[in-house]
Formats: structure tokens, sequence, C-alpha cells
């Protein structure tokens, strides 16, 4: 039985970091990746490139001594974006994306995009650019059932956005169905990210024994038909997929509230999580490829050129339940079993 491997050094597409006391207690679970896409969801959102600079500057001095972590930050779209305020935040070399939250979809979403063709003139401005469009795939329309709000944002908002700007790359992030997989292969400029926990709950987790806020997050867990395809998908080796962790920190006084926030904590155990279900699906050998290849690939950058090690031990690696931020607590990701795979940082 392999007992360890090494990869090279991991990306997380898809991060929040959050601010102040809670950016300095969770950013240091974060510093062992190359990189990370930080998500503009604060409050209020990082919508020009001058927040998104100052917010780079906060994210680097929460950073442990030595860590090599790059920020590649994020601009959240409104519908009043300034295409020209995009391209220059890009040409600065400040922004590597452009986050789409549709209005009220998700975390910190109010200031979203209302109305799709008053952003048009971005998203040509983007394509031309070549800047990708990083997209939260869930319709807010509340007829729409909650576990079907991915498969009809592809058709209503996703699908036709794309006809219409073919040039544009478009990130659909933390997808968790069987229609998002099979999207994400039918065409070109298309990537998807892929969670670590969505490789490993499914619907049943949220509701086992009694609800389980810990396990609440948007888009929510689906059936395990789904689980079961992310997995595919996820340990296929096709460049297309890659790990977007969306590890999103919540106070767990504000998860364990009648209205409780959405966000799975997932940062710390994260590379340990991976290797296990990677083993699990009989792929190990694949999941350099998820982890450090193809989202570095897919944003036009080299991959990392040091290594981490993943070793195999008989005790399980010891993370803590919860992580102290000020005055709050957050709680850490349980994945239901022990983790055997150690992460050593080469
Ligand atoms: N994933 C989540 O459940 N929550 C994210 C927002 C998001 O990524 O949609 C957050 O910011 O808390
Ligand atoms: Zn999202
Ligand atoms: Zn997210």
């Amino acid at each position: 039985m392999t007992d360890h491997i090494t990869l090279r050094r991991p990306d997380d597409w898809h991060l929040h970091l959050r601010d102040g006391e809670m950016l300095r207690a969770v950013t240091p679970h974060s510093a062992g990746f190359g990189r990370a896409i930080i998500m503009p969801n604060l409050v209020p959102p990082v919508v020009t490139g001058q927040q998104a600079a100052a917010y780079r500057e906060r994210i680097l001095s929460a950073l442990p001594e030595g860590a090599t972590f790059q920020p590649q930050m994020t601009l959240y779209l409104t519908d009043t974006t300034d295409p020209a305020d995009v391209i220059k935040a890009h040409q600065g070399d400040i922004i590597r994306a452009v986050k789409l939250y549709p209005a009220g979809a998700t975390t910190n979403s109010d200031s979203g995009v209302t109305d799709f063709d008053r952003i048009r003139p971005v998203f040509e401005a983007m394509a031309e650019a070549g800047i990708p469009l990083c997209v939260h795939g869930e319709v807010t329309d509340p007829d729409v059932d909650i576990f079907d709000r991915e498969a009809v944002f592809i058709d209503r908002v996703l699908d036709p956005v794309r006809r219409a700007n073919p040039e544009l790359k478009v990130v659909m992030e933390h997808i968790t169905t069987s229609d998002g997989v099979a999207y994400a292969r039918s065409g070109e400029n298309i990537g998807a990210t892929i969670t670590t926990h969505h490789l490993v709950i499914n619907r049943n987790a949220i509701f086992a024994g009694g609800i389980r806020p810990h396990y609440y997050c948007l888009p929510i867990a689906k059936r395990e038909t789904h689980r079961l395809a992310l997995r595919e998908a996820a340990t296929s080796g096709d460049a297309r997929f890659f790990l977007g962790t969306d590890s999103a920190p919540h106070p767990d006084r504000a998860k364990l509230q009648p209205c409780g926030c959405a966000g799975c904590f997932t940062a710390p155990n994260t590379m340990s999580i991976l290797a296990h279900v990677f083993e699990e699906e009989g792929a190990l050998d694949r999941l350099e490829a998820f982890t450090s290849l193809n989202g570095a690939a897919f944003y036009d950058l080299p991959p990392n050129e040091d290594r981490i090690r993943l070793t195999r031990r008989d005790i399980p690696a010891e993370y803590p339940a919860t992580i102290v931020a000020g005055d709050e607590t957050v709680t850490v990701f349980d994945p239901g079993f022990p983790l055997y795979w150690h992460l050593e940082d080469l």
C-alpha cells in the first residue's frame, strides 16, 4: 500500500479569509497553499481595485513568518461595476478574476447582480482581456427548490451568458451536482471548482439524528448520486476540475442560531481529507492534478515549484475541533472519519 505521496504545492481556487480578527485567525490555516483565489464577499464587499489592493495587504500581514502563500484577489461584481476599473485592476496585477454572486444567493451577497443586461459591457471587457468570471451558480428565485437551484441556474443564467460571451472564461464555483459536472464538461473556456466537503457529505449529513449546522453550506449538499458524480469528476484527472475548498469560516455563535450562516470551515484539514477521498477512489496518482495542476493551468499560471508530502500513518492526524478568533470560536469541518494522511511541508 502506498504510504506517502509527494505533490507540487497545492492551490485553493476558492477561499474565504474574511477580515479583522477572523482573518488573522484563519489565514495561517491556508498558508500552506501556494496561492488562493480570495473571495470578495466582505461587509462591505470588495468592489474596486483599490479595495482589493488594500485587502491583499491585510491578508499578507496575517500570514505566518516564512509563508509563501500568494493571495489572488477578486472583485465583487455589482450592477454598477465599471468595466474600466476591472481592466485597470487586472492590468495593475491587483486582481486575478471577478466574482459573480446573484443578489441574495449566499452569505453577504446582497450587493450582487440583479440585472444581467446591465453588466454585459463588463463581460465583454473581461472576455477581451482574458479575465475569468467566477460564478456562484444558484438562482435566487424562492419558487425554485433549494436542491434544484444549481441546475436551474445553468439553464436560465449560465448557458445564456456563455452563449452571449463565448470567449469569456468562466469558473463554475463549488459545483454540487451531476448537472454541474456535465455542463462543465460540455464546452470550451469553462472550469469548475469542487470543494472538499462536497466530496465527503451528502444531504443526509445535514439531518443525521437532528439538525447539523456545521454541515450547512451553500450550495447545499445534494443527494448521494451527485456526491458520487463530484468524486468521479475530481478524481478523473480531467483538467476542467480543480480544488476550491470554499473554506468559509463563521463564528459558532452565528452558525448556531435559529437562522444560522452557511459555510464549512475546511482549511485546517483539507489536504488530509482529500488524500483519504482519493485513496478510497483508487486515484492517489491524480490528487496532484486536482490540487496543484489543473487550476493553475486554467488561470494560465505555472504550477508551484516546491512540494509537499502526505504520509499515511497508523495514528490519525490531529486537528483542532475548533479554533479561536478573538472572542469567537469557529468549528473545523468534521469529515466523520479519522485522517490517516499527515501533511508535511517539504
Ligand atoms: N459557501 C458557503 O456556504 N458560504 C460562503 C459563501 C459562498 O461561497 O457561497 C460564505 O461566505 O460563507
Ligand atoms: Zn458561493
Ligand atoms: Zn465561497
